[in-house]
């Protein structure tokens, strides 16, 4: 128990971060997180039965939405975006790793599919004329990723894959740290912005959440 409060504890950072993590947890299932607030509709996630098939097009959609990004903050249309440049969190490369893995274990890498094509084209557009909008899909992709997305690829890791840990679920350095650095970047780039635009940010979450939530259930596919 003191544990878990000790890791909950943990990602809380005492600034606007914390009023979009609020969002965030709200819009769980109750059978996805404690803090979840949502009715779960289908399936709860822990009776989900993944296929290598539909957990390749998960991580083929995942690494086309992690390259579009990536390739956004290194173009930095807006200069906050420049912030959050290679911070340890990326992810992209981890994906190529791990397809290269499954192409050699003999499976065919599958080409992306629309879930990950229109959020990447979503989040392209958004980038360039709304950067309170696009740091939200930047902080709900990357965080859930490391918290129920992790528990999720544990758990497909041991139903279809003989317990092997993906590159995608590992960090180079301390992973509570990166996180830790990376809501100080947010909340100072925040500091700068009026109550409307945080409220705007907090508003996109609902987006973020169905976008990855259609990516997630590829896993199912
Ligand atoms: C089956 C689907 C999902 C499950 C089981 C799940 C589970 C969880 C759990 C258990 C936590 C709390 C972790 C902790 O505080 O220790 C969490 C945090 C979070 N989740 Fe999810 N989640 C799911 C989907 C999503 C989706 C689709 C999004 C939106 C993109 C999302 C965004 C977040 C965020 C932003 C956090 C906060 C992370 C942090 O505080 O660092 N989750 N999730």
């Amino acid at each position: 128990m003191a544990e878990g409060s000790e890791r909950v504890n943990k990602r809380f950072s005492g600034g606007f971060v914390d009023e979009m993590r609020s969002v965030a947890m709200k819009l769980h299932t109750k059978d996805q997180a404690k803090e979840g607030e949502q009715e779960t509709q289908g399936k709860p996630w822990p009776k989900w039965e993944p296929t290598i098939e539909g957990y390749l097009k998960f991580l083929v959609d995942s690494k086309l939405v992690y390259d579009t990004l990536d390739n956004i903050l290194h173009q930095a249309h807006f200069p906050e975006y420049a912030e959050f440049k290679n911070t340890g969190l990326e992810r992209a490369g981890k994906l190529e790793e791990d397809l290269k893995w499954f192409k050699e274990q003999g499976h065919l890498i599958p080409e992306p599919l629309s879930p990950g094509i229109d959020y990447s084209v979503y989040v392209e557009e958004l980038s360039k004329k709304d950067p309170q909008a696009f740091i939200c899909h930047f902080y709900n992709t990357y965080f859930a990723h490391t918290a129920g997305g992790r528990m999720i690829g544990k758990k497909v890791a041991s139903k279809i894959l003989n317990g092997k840990e993906l590159e995608f679920y590992k960090w180079d350095g301390d992973l509570s740290q990166l996180l830790q650095n990376v809501r100080e970047k947010l909340n100072r780039v925040a500091e700068n912005w009026t109550r409307d635009e945080k409220n705007h940010c907090l508003q996109e979450t609902e987006k973020s959440f169905k976008f990855n939530g259609d990516i997630l259930h590829l896993i199912l596919a």
